[in-house]
């Protein structure tokens, strides 16, 4: 029996979601912050459950041989959970997790993983930066005149706080987003700007948002502001594109958005077009996609096509197959198949991200897709059961040969799993950010029919503790060739 204080020696080996190191000790799994993967470590225990316990970190007695010194400075911004490990021991306790979580609640004896695909060079590969603003605070003097406590700071949160941790350099984020964050440090103490405080919900800049198009150099610098201007903003339009032009990118867009709300949701509904284009241009391969300030897009476009020519080769098109692009987003992935397949229909819940799907396939010549904007598990089952008025869709909708599913964190709802099996695709290509409701949707899937085929895991956010999987799932019984 195990109790609070009581200190232990434990080999770590595993890293929990935030990054903390996972051992066991006579079968109780401890939490270790500060420990990583291959570590042998001394902790005392700060809180004992039944099957699990927390602890503080009280030596590392044998280093793991994949611990490194911090990636950054700027640790604490909590951004980087496996900041201690080296990449090869980042990529191994990835490719460990979804072996596990498959096992262990996908119900699969030994399940297939094939190697994870990890990056080259796993630096500054992120298109886009999100960094908060804070001034340490504001203050109002008579005559209402509202004041700076402190220098700006833009970075990241620290972490469970909202405290802003500023960020001279982060070897995640473009270059081109570091620039615009330099750009508007200055600009802000130059020109005596405010930003938000959400304890007195005064102050005018809240967040900045760089998107960086790799494949073509176009930059879009989105203000989130809570007020309807920046006071002297031409000056700041003409030092963010000097910085982003010496940084080797091209500032095509930047946008205002609109957010006086005290939420801890970071953009506002209303996007204002304040300088240049009011969307920018981004080329993957052969196919050009535009990105609006809103819409969800995929953000490692290096480790983005790996994904998609994995989902591809899962897919097994050979022309004559009509394929769903399930949660599609900006309808990524269905462009990127859509030469190959007969007919695709996407299915978004995103009303904008719907409209780019639509011009991403005018703008790419691609007639033989069509996207359609609704939650997928109550579209599918109705477009299975009534068709609708577009023919194309009804048809491929109701002979889908293929069917991939991309759903955020939370999953699939099963009502849209159930859906899928009505329909009788051969071939599911799940992508998932979440190795446990990835397996957990498997179990379902297997339950109403299919077999589970095989697993890549692809490695989209180094240094963070997230995990990217495409997985292929198959209504033939092993007679599948990839
Ligand atoms: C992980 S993203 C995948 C996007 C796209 N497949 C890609 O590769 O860029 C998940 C998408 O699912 C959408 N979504 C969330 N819940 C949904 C639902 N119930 N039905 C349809 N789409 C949904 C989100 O808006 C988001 O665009």
């Amino acid at each position: 029996m195990f109790e609070k204080g009581q200190r232990c020696q434990i080999r770590i080996d595993d890293m929990g979601s935030e990054g903390q190191g996972i051992g066991r000790a006579d079968g109780l799994a401890v939490f270790v912050p500060g420990a990583v993967a291959g570590d042998l470590v001394t902790v005392e225990l700060t809180k004992v459950k039944k099957r699990y316990a927390f602890s503080k970190l009280v030596s590392v007695d044998e280093p793991s041989p994949h611990r490194i010194e911090p990636l950054c400075g700027a640790a604490g911004c909590g951004g980087c959970g496996l900041a201690l490990l080296d990449y090869e021991g980042q990529l191994a306790i990835k490719e460990k997790q979804v072996r596990d979580k498959l096992s262990r609640l996908g119900g699969l004896e030994d399940p297939l993983v094939r190697p994870i695909v990890g990056m080259d060079e796993p630096f500054r590969y992120r298109n886009k930066a999100q960094f908060p603003v804070s001034t340490g605070g504001i203050i109002t003097r008579k005559g209402g005149v509202v004041e700076n406590l402190g220098e700006p700071a833009i970075g990241f949160y620290k972490v469970k706080s909202h405290e802003v941790v500023d960020c001279g350099d982060c070897m995640l984020q473009s270059a081109a987003a570091m620039a615009a964050a330099d750009a508007l440090r200055r600009f802000m103490a130059e020109d005596n700007i405010t930003a938000w405080d959400e304890r007195w919900e005064k102050g005018l800049m809240r967040h900045l948002i760089v998107k960086t198009a790799f494949g073509t150099g176009e930059v879009m610098v989105v203000l989130v502001i809570n007020g309807k201007g920046i006071p002297n903003g031409q000056k700041l339009v003409e030092m963010l594109d000097e910085a982003i032009y010496e940084a080797g990118y091209s500032l095509e867009s930047v946008i205002l958005n609109i957010n006086k709300k005290k939420t801890s949701q970071i953009m506002g509904e209303e996007c204002i077009p304040f300088a240049g284009k009011p969307t920018i241009l981004e080329q993957v391969g052969d196919l050009s996609f535009e990105i609006s300030p809103m819409s969800f897009y995929q953000v490692n476009p290096v480790q983005m096509r790996v994904l998609y020519d994995q989902a591809r080769k899962y897919a097994g098109l050979t022309g004559k197959e009509n394929v769903l692009d399930l949660y599609c987003g900006v309808g990524s992935i269905g462009l990127y198949l859509a030469r190959e397949a007969a007919n695709v229909v996407g299915i978004e819940s995103v009303k904008n991200a719907v409209l780019d799907a639509n011009r991403n396939a005018v703008i790419n010549g691609i007639v033989n897709a069509r996207f359609v904007c609704g939650r997928a598990e109550e579209e599918l089952p109705q477009l299975l059961e009534d068709g609708g008025s577009d023919e194309m869709i009804t048809d491929c909708v109701q002979n889908a040969d293929v069917a991939i599913l991309d759903p955020p964190r939370a999953g699939c709802d099963r009502r849209l799993l159930e859906a899928v099996a009505a329909v009788g695709v051969q071939r599911i290509v799940y992508v998932s950010c979440d190795p446990a409701t990835l397996a957990r949707d498997v179990k379902v899937l297997t339950e109403l029919g299919y077999e589970f085929v095989e697993a890549t895991p692809v490695d989209m956010f180094p240094w963070t503790v997230a995990v990217e999987t495409v997985c292929l799932l198959s209504k033939l019984k092993s007679t599948n060739t990839i």
